[in-house]
C-alpha cells in the first residue's frame, strides 16, 4: 500500500500556478474526437489515470490515439469504422469513462464487457443501464446490471424521452451520446442543472444540441468533424489550492487559465459565503468554455449552510469544503447531497471519519454533514480510502497540523491530479 508522512510546514502558500486539465472535458474530447471523422488535437488534456481508460476503451475499438504529455492527436474515421473490442475493457477507478461509454457502446453493433476497480464495481451502473435498456439495448450484470461487470449488446436504438430521477451529468451525458447514435430526437430532463461539457462541446465538433432550460435534446447521425480542444485548468483540482490559500495563513494565491464554466464554479460562490477573498480575473472564452485566473488570499472564514441546486455545482469539492467548514467559525451544514455516497467512496463517511481522526467536529447526516468551527487540527495516521480526493482534502488538512499526518492509500490521488504534491511543493517554496 501506497503512504506518505505529510511533514508539518513552515512558510504560507505563495505564487502562480497552473493546474492540469479538466478531467470531464478531457474525457469528453477523446470521446467526440473518436466518434468524430478527422483530426483532433487536445492540448493541456489531463493525463490522470482515469482519462487514460477512456483512450484505451477507444483504442481498443481500433481509434488511433496518441498521447506526448499533454497534448494528444486522434485520427477520427467516424462510428462506422470502430471495431468491437477483442477483449473485456477495464475501465479502472471512473465512473465518468464508464457511464458516457455505456451511452456510446448501447448504439453499437457490438457485444462487449466492461469491468473496473473495486471501487467502480460497487458504484450504480443502474442509473444508466435503465434508460439505455429503454432506448433497445441488451445489457446484463450483478443484480440486473446495478453493478459493473456489465455485458453490453448494443446495436439499432430508439429515441427516448427521459426524466433523470437523478443529478448526475454523467448519466445525461451517457443518454445523449446514444442518442447521438439514434435515429430521431433523444431528450433528457433533469432536475436541476449540472456540467454542461457534453452540450458545449458537441458544437465544437460541428454537432448540434438543442438546450430548453433542464431539457436537451440531440437527434443521430450527425456529421462530427475533428477539431482543436484546449482543455481549460480543472476547477475541482483547483478548489484544493483555493482552499489552501484560504486557510494558511499569510497565502496569496494566483490560480491561471481555470475553467470557469458556471455550472462548476459553485466552489467560488461558496468560498465567497463564507468570506474568503477571492476573485475571478482576465475572463475569456477558450473552445466555447468560460475560462479565467482566481486569486485566493488568506481570511477568516464563517459557516455557510449549503443545500440544494448548489449542491451538483460543488459536488466533488464537498470533500475540501468540509475541511474549510472546520476551519470556520460556527456551524456549516451541507443537505441534499446523498449523491456523495456513490462516489469512488461513500464520501459523507470518508470525510467524517479523516476530519474526526485529525480534529474536527463533524457529523454525518443520512444526505450531508454537520460541521462545527472552528477547530485546531493535529496529526495522525488517516487513510485517502483509496479515493483521490479524500487523499488531497488530507494533504491541504496537513497544512494545518503542528505534528505529521501520515496518508495512507497516497496513490490513488494520480486519478485526477498526477503533480499534485509537485504543484504544492511549487507553491509553498516561494
Ligand atoms: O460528467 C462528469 O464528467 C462528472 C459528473 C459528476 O458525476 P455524476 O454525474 O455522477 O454526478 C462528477 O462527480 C464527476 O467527477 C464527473
Ligand atoms: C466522482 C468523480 O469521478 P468519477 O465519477 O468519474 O469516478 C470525481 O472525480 O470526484
Amino acid at each position: 500500500m501506497s503512504k506518505k508522512i505529510l511533514s508539518p510546514i513552515t512558510s504560507p502558500l505563495k505564487g502562480r500556478l497552473t493546474v492540469p486539465g479538466d478531467k470531464s472535458i478531457s474525457h469528453r474530447a477523446v470521446i467526440f474526437g473518436s466518434l468524430a471523422k478527422g483530426t483532433t488535437t487536445i492540448t493541456h488534456f489531463l493525463d490522470g489515470e482515469d482519462c487514460f481508460r477512456t483512450i484505451d476503451a477507444f483504442r481498443a475499438m481500433g481509434v488511433p490515439i496518441q498521447v506526448e504529455g499533454d497534448h494528444v492527436t486522434i485520427q477520427g474515421h467516424g462510428v462506422e469504422a470502430l471495431q468491437e473490442p477483442l477483449q473485456p475493457l477495464y475501465l479502472g477507478n471512473s465512473g465518468t469513462t464508464t457511464r458516457l461509454l455505456l451511452g456510446v457502446l448501447a448504439g453499437l453493433p457490438f457485444h462487449v464487457t466492461v469491468h473496473g476497480d473495486n471501487s467502480l464495481t460497487k458504484r450504480p451502473m443502474d442509473r444508466i443501464v435503465s434508460p439505455l435498456r429503454k432506448m433497445g439495448a441488451r445489457i446484463d450484470g450483478r443484480e440486473e446490471g446495478k453493478y459493473l461487470p456489465l455485458s453490453i449488446r448494443g446495436g439499432k436504438l430508439h429515441p427516448i424521452h427521459y426524466q433523470s430521477p437523478v443529478k448526475s451529468a454523467q448519466v445525461k451525458s451517457g443518454i445523449l451520446l446514444a442518442g447521438l447514435l439514434t435515429e430521431g430526437e433523444t431528450s433528457v430532463t433533469e432536475l436541476a442543472s449540472t456540467r454542461d461539457h457534453t452540450e458545449l462541446m458537441l458544437s465544437a465538433f460541428n454537432g448540434f444540441i438543442q438546450k430548453d432550460g433542464l431539457t436537451a435534446r440531440i437527434t443521430g447521425n450527425q456529421n462530427l468533424k475533428g477539431t482543436h480542444i484546449d482543455v481549460p485548468g480543472d476547477i475541482s483540482s483547483a478548489a484544493f489550492f483555493l482552499a489552501a490559500g484560504a486557510i494558511v495563513k499569510g497565502s496569496k494565491l494566483v490560480l491561471t487559465d481555470v475553467g470557469i464554466n458556471p455550472t462548476r464554479t459553485g466552489i467560488i460562490d461558496v468560498l465567497q459565503k463564507m468570506g474568503a477573498s477571492i476573485q475571478v480575473v482576465k475572463q475569456r472564452e477558450v473552445g466555447g468554455e468560460p475560462v479565467g485566473d482566481i486569486t485566493i488570499e488568506y481570511s477568516q472564514l464563517q459557516g455557510v449552510e449549503l443545500d440544494g441546486d448548489i449542491i451538483p455545482r460543488i459536488i466533488d469539492e464537498i470533500p475540501i469544503i468540509a475541511l474549510l467548514a472546520s476551519q470556520a467559525n460556527g456551524k456549516t451544514v451541507i443537505r441534499d447531497a446523498e449523491e456523495l455516497r456513490y462516489k469512488e467512496t461513500d464520501r459523507i463517511e470518508a470525510v467524517v471519519k479523516t476530519l474526526s481522526a485529525l480534529g474536527a467536529s463533524i457529523e454525518g447526516t443520512v444526505d450531508g454533514m454537520i460541521i462545527t468551527g472552528e477547530q485546531t487540527l493535529k496529526g495522525a495516521t488517516v487513510d485517502s480510502f483509496g479515493d483521490h480526493r479524500i487523499g488531497m482534502m488530507i494533504a491541504v488538512a496537513s497544512l494545518l497540523t503542528n505534528e505529521p499526518v501520515t496518508l495512507k492509500n497516497s496513490d490513488c490521488i494520480a486519478v485526477s491530479y498526477p503533480t499534485f504534491f509537485d504543484d504544492l511543493n511549487l507553491v509553498l517554496s516561494k
